[in-house]
């Protein structure tokens, strides 16, 4: 089979180095500005950044309705700190009107870690990742208060200020990080995601899905 298709939304944030993992990990990795790109994409990488900026530009640019009906309609998606936000279906300590592209149904705190100290790095053990803890960067982070029942914790802070905190989660084909794992060299998450890409094409979502064979079997394993 080729390579899975991820595209990497290009609005603001750290783009290059999401890019840049990706490949490493054998995607076939894009940007993505258009909804013509978003189109084509086998999965998406919403990247950490600003997420009041990212939200303004993806509505700005058209995309934000587009994004909101490919992630609610199964694109495998992974969102890194800022992508948090934007994939999260409530966001708290958010500007009036911050819009989201939302279905991940979770409430997130935004720059929940504390205002004195902006960023920090700890060892986060994640559910799916093999191979020990990762070392997780926080800059400005969100972290997650409440998942709903289809939700699955993948990780969480221990020790600190922000023992217990959860951190990392997964609901069907989304996947989210409070930390940015394309900044530690570490392609472990990325890995994981692009697993699940993989499968999920095979099921025959995303966007070779008619040709890859949408069958019963692909019905009951969208998720
Ligand atoms: N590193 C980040 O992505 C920071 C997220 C940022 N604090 C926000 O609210 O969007």
């Amino acid at each position: 089979m080729t390579a899975p298709v991820i595209g990497v939304l290009a609005l603001q944030g750290d783009v290059r180095e999401h890019l840049a993992v990706l490949r490493d990990q054998g995607a076939q990795a894009v940007t993505v500005r258009r909804p013509e790109e978003l189109a084509a994409v086998d999965g998406l990488v919403v990247p950490g950044g600003e997420s009041t900026t990212m939200a303004n530009l993806a509505s700005r640019f058209g995309l934000l309705q587009p994004l909101r009906e490919a992630v609610a309609g199964g694109l495998p998606t992974y969102g890194s700190c800022a992508g948090m936000i934007m994939l999260a279906d409530t966001v708290l300590d958010a500007p009036a009107g911050q819009q989201t592209i939302g279905g991940l149904d979770v409430t997130v705190r935004r720059n929940a870690f504390g205002r004195q100290v902006d960023s920090f790095e700890t060892e986060v053990e994640v559910a799916g990742v093999p191979g020990g803890p990762v070392h997780a960067v926080f800059i400005r982070a969100p972290w997650v208060e409440e998942v709903g029942p289809g939700v699955e914790v993948l990780g969480r802070v221990v020790g600190g200020a922000a023992d217990g905190k959860i951190v990392a989660v997964r609901q069907g084909h989304l996947v989210a990080t409070s930390f940015h794992p394309e900044l530690t060299g570490d392609p472990r998450v990325h890995a994981m995601f692009v697993e699940l890409v993989r499968a999920a094409r095979a099921r025959g979502l995303g966007s070779d899905g008619a040709t890859a064979g949408a069958d019963s079997e692909g019905r009951a394993s969208r998720e």
